[in-house]
């Protein structure tokens, strides 16, 4: 954990330096993506000595996201005719982490992307950024790439891959259900974990970050991953025999090493998707 600046996004190395911690210090991961090794690696943050107040500055806002970050899940629950908590055990131990991105001016914005195309790998990500703008979804209906404007000190609401005009409406009431009873705007990137944990009733977005040749830009997001040993899977209480499972469970430790090890090398094959676990014949 700390600064890097060489993640690479599908193979294509991103025009970005971050700085990276964990909610919980120290984190323990599997050591390998390899199902029948029990190795586990410790993850520890590194924090710069300068300047002095950034530490705390940054863990008192990492608590205040997490918080924040159990009211949306506990929001997605009800919304799913679930339980409040029917999550929180999945969290019990979380793997959260918050990153700092730094964006700097690209000669060519051409030819770089600040982060290639992807899909977070975790169950909910709460975004910040600042008034640059650089964000894009991409809408399902035709594939186009749509700007999310940047709202002035607030987090952007961006449900699930139907942010715009193809919004269904089951979905679109809850962005709104979460608008009234957090009495702000804020940002909801629903992640795959979602995806598998709701049969697919929710969708994970797919989005890229453009750069440009003037400004830098800076944003905040916060990767909301569940304990290293849950199974994730489709919830037992949405899968029947009229929506039956979409997906195989898969470990989402396991899942999370194999996504982080290519994340930072070109490999020749795309890194590991959710995709690999849907079932083929749904
Ligand atoms: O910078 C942003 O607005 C989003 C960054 C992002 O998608 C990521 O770090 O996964
Ligand atoms: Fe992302």
């Amino acid at each position: 954990m700390g600064y890097h600046d060489s993640e690479h996004t599908k193979n294509v190395r991103d025009w970005k330096e971050v700085f990276d911690f964990l909610l919980q210090d120290p984190t323990f991961v599997p050591a390998s993506p390899e199902p029948e090794d029990k190795e586990m690696r410790k993850l520890t943050n590194q924090w710069p000595e300068n300047p002095p107040e950034f530490r705390a500055i940054c863990q008192e806002y990492a608590q205040e996201v997490e918080k924040l970050s159990y009211k949306l899940l506990e929001l997605i629950s009800l919304s799913l005719g679930l339980p409040a908590d029917r999550f929180n055990g999945y969290f019990k131990d979380h793997t959260a982490m918050l990153r700092l991105n730094y964006y700097p001016p690209c000669p060519c914005p051409d030819l770089a992307l600040g982060v290639g195309r992807h899909k977070d790998a975790s169950a909910l990500t709460v975004l910040a950024q600042d008034d640059v703008g650089g964000l894009q979804v991409k809408r399902k209906s035709d594939g186009e790439w749509i700007p999310v404007k940047p709202i002035p000190n607030t987090f952007i609401i961006n449900v699930g891959d139907t942010i715009q005009v193809t919004m269904d409406s089951f979905l679109l009431n809850f962005g709104q259900v979460f608008l009234q009873l957090l009495g702000d705007t804020f940002s909801n990137l629903f992640h795959d974990i979602l995806k598998v944990w709701s049969n697919e009733l929710y969708e994970s977005v797919e989005h890229r970050v453009v750069v440009n040749s003037e400004r830098e830009r800076f944003s905040i997001p916060t990767f909301f991953f569940p304990s290293h040993c849950v199974m994730v899977k489709p919830l037992e209480e949405l899968v029947n025999e009229q929506n039956p499972a979409k997906y195989k469970e898969y470990n989402f430790g396991k899942f999370f090493v194999a996504r982080n090890r290519s994340d930072y090398k070109k490999l020749q094959v795309e890194n590991i998707q959710i995709d690999h676990f849907k079932i083929s014949n749904n």
